[in-house]
């Protein structure tokens, strides 16, 4: 499948369009979010070896907000469990049907099912892991909440969310200072000030993040009984919380 290095916003644009994912997010996406995410590949790695250990015999995991798969493929890797499916949610029909096409590439066992939906629309039950891997922060803030509580209750006693997300910072300080880091980052990968400054203009009201305190508040009003980091690089976490 063709994909591309991220261009998207290389070039000054008379009118920035809010952020969403098309057909040309698509066509680039695995190279901006690699460049765009610091860590985001070794969280993946991550997410498989959980899933490794949190796949439970008869159960679901449930990717929402899955993009082109990148963590349901991880997970499919990791698992060890003779009996279990994946479920990778997007409600962008270009992102899925380019998911589709890639699963059909590969030879392997294909345990994922994929679903183009809202993922507040989307069942969950029997589910031993759910990832929300970069997806939550696209959600309306008011919708978070119960989302986070569906998911709590579709969970099996022993359960767990992996919840990533870019972060904000109560302290104003420090919410500069990991911008600017991010800004670095993005930088030494590549993209330029037009470019970094464009797409940030794109995101604005789209990608809404909160702080981590935000975060692990509501996770453990929904239910679940201990959220915590387990990885950080400048304002991109990754929580784990237990059901
Ligand atoms: N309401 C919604 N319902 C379903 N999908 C949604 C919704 N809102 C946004 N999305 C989808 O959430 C994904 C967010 S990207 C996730 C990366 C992936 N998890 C990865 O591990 O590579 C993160 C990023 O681009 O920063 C996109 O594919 C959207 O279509
Ligand atoms: O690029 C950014 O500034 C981000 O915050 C991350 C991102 C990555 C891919 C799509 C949308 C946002």
């Amino acid at each position: 499948m063709t994909s591309g290095k991220d261009q998207l916003y290389a070039q000054p644009l008379g009118q920035i369009a809010a952020f969403n994912f098309d057909d040309p997010v698509v066509n680039v996406f695995p190279d901006m979010i690699q460049r765009s995410v610091p860590g985001y590949q070794a969280i993946i790695s991550a997410i498989g070896l959980l899933a490794g250990r949190f796949c439970q015999e008869h159960s679901t995991c449930y990717d929402l907000g899955c993009s082109l798969g990148a963590a349901s493929l991880a997970m499919q890797h990791q698992i060890q469990a003779q009996d279990f499916r994946i479920v990778a949610v997007d409600n962008s029909p270009a992102m899925i049907e380019r998911l589709a096409n890639n699963l059909q590439l590969t030879r392997t066992d294909n345990k994922i099912d994929l679903v183009c939906a809202d993922i507040r629309e989307v069942a969950i039950s029997q589910a031993s892991v759910v990832v929300l891997n970069f997806t939550l922060q696209f959600i309306p803030i008011d919708d978070r909440a119960a989302l986070l509580s569906r998911i709590y209750q579709g969970l099996l006693p022993g359960g767990i969310l992996i919840l990533s997300e870019k972060l904000a910072f109560a302290d104003p300080r420090q919410q500069v200072l990991q911008a600017d880091m991010h800004h670095l980052f993005k930088q030494a990968q590549g993209y330029s000030t037009l470019e970094i400054s464009q797409k940030r203009s794109a995101l604005e009201n789209v990608l809404v993040p909160e702080s981590f305190e935000v975060h692990q508040n509501r996770l453990l009003k929904a239910g679940f009984s201990s959220a915590e980091i387990w990885f950080q690089y400048f304002n991109f976490a990754s929580m784990i919380a237990l059901k």
